[in-house]
């Protein structure tokens, strides 16, 4: 598998493990990169930004952040990010998460998937693709919509197998029973997906 997927998810499982564990989110990492076309090793890419739950101040989420701190260095606020990110021909923007997108949040903030589907607002490529490597478990808000949310931006999404169980054990390390919770959201069959 030449694929550069894992190395990427485990570098956002670190990402993940800076989190303050909370019982009200879970723990996620989150890397924004530049891939060049046709490059299926990445040997080309170029990162841009990283981000984790928490990271930043108040209730943020590591996509969230990721997009905060690559406005910060382009000095414009988080909800202006489209404007700073890169747009070049024969190259798109990639994004890496430990968790699907969030569709729907408890507090009500604006979703991920919706920030990702903001990028690609006034004419801009923005983000092209999504790899995850679990889908969000239905601990907060039941079955997930951020995929759905993607697929209707035009934005492709993508379930990298393979470390679903350690990507829920450290979202859910704040969790009452966590082990139990990572166990139910094992078995709960959609890990494996790469449909809605
Ligand atoms: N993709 C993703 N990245 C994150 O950084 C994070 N914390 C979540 N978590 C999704 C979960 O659905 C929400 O954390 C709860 O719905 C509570 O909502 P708030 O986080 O308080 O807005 N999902
Ligand atoms: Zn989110």
């Amino acid at each position: 598998d030449q694929t550069p997927h894992s190395s990427y998810l485990r570098k956002c499982i670190s990402l993940a493990e800076q989190s303050p564990p909370r019982p009200t989110n879970f723990r996620v990492g989150a890397i924004l990169l530049s891939r060049k076309d046709e490059d299926p090793t990445g040997s080309e890419d170029r990162i841009l930004s990283t981000g984790y739950t928490m990271e930043l101040a108040g209730n943020t989420h590591a996509e969230q952040c990721c997009f905060s701190n690559f406005a910060a260095v382009h000095n414009v606020p988080e909800d202006e990010v489209a404007s700073v990110l890169p747009d070049e021909p024969g190259r798109k923007l990639i994004m890496y998460v430990t968790m699907e997108p969030c569709g729907k949040r408890l507090s009500g903030n604006a979703p991920c998937a919706q920030r990702i589907a903001r990028t690609r607002e006034g004419g801009r490529s923005g983000v092209h693709k999504v790899f995850f490597g679990v889908k969000e478990p239905e601990t907060f808000v039941g079955e997930s919509v951020g995929c759905r949310m993607l697929s209707a931006a035009g934005i492709e999404w993508e379930h990298i197998a393979g470390f679903e169980k350690e990507i829920l054990t450290v979202a859910m390390a704040g969790h009452e029973n966590s082990e139990a919770e990572v166990n139910a959201a094992l078995g709960q069959g959609r890990q494996g997906t790469n449909v809605d």
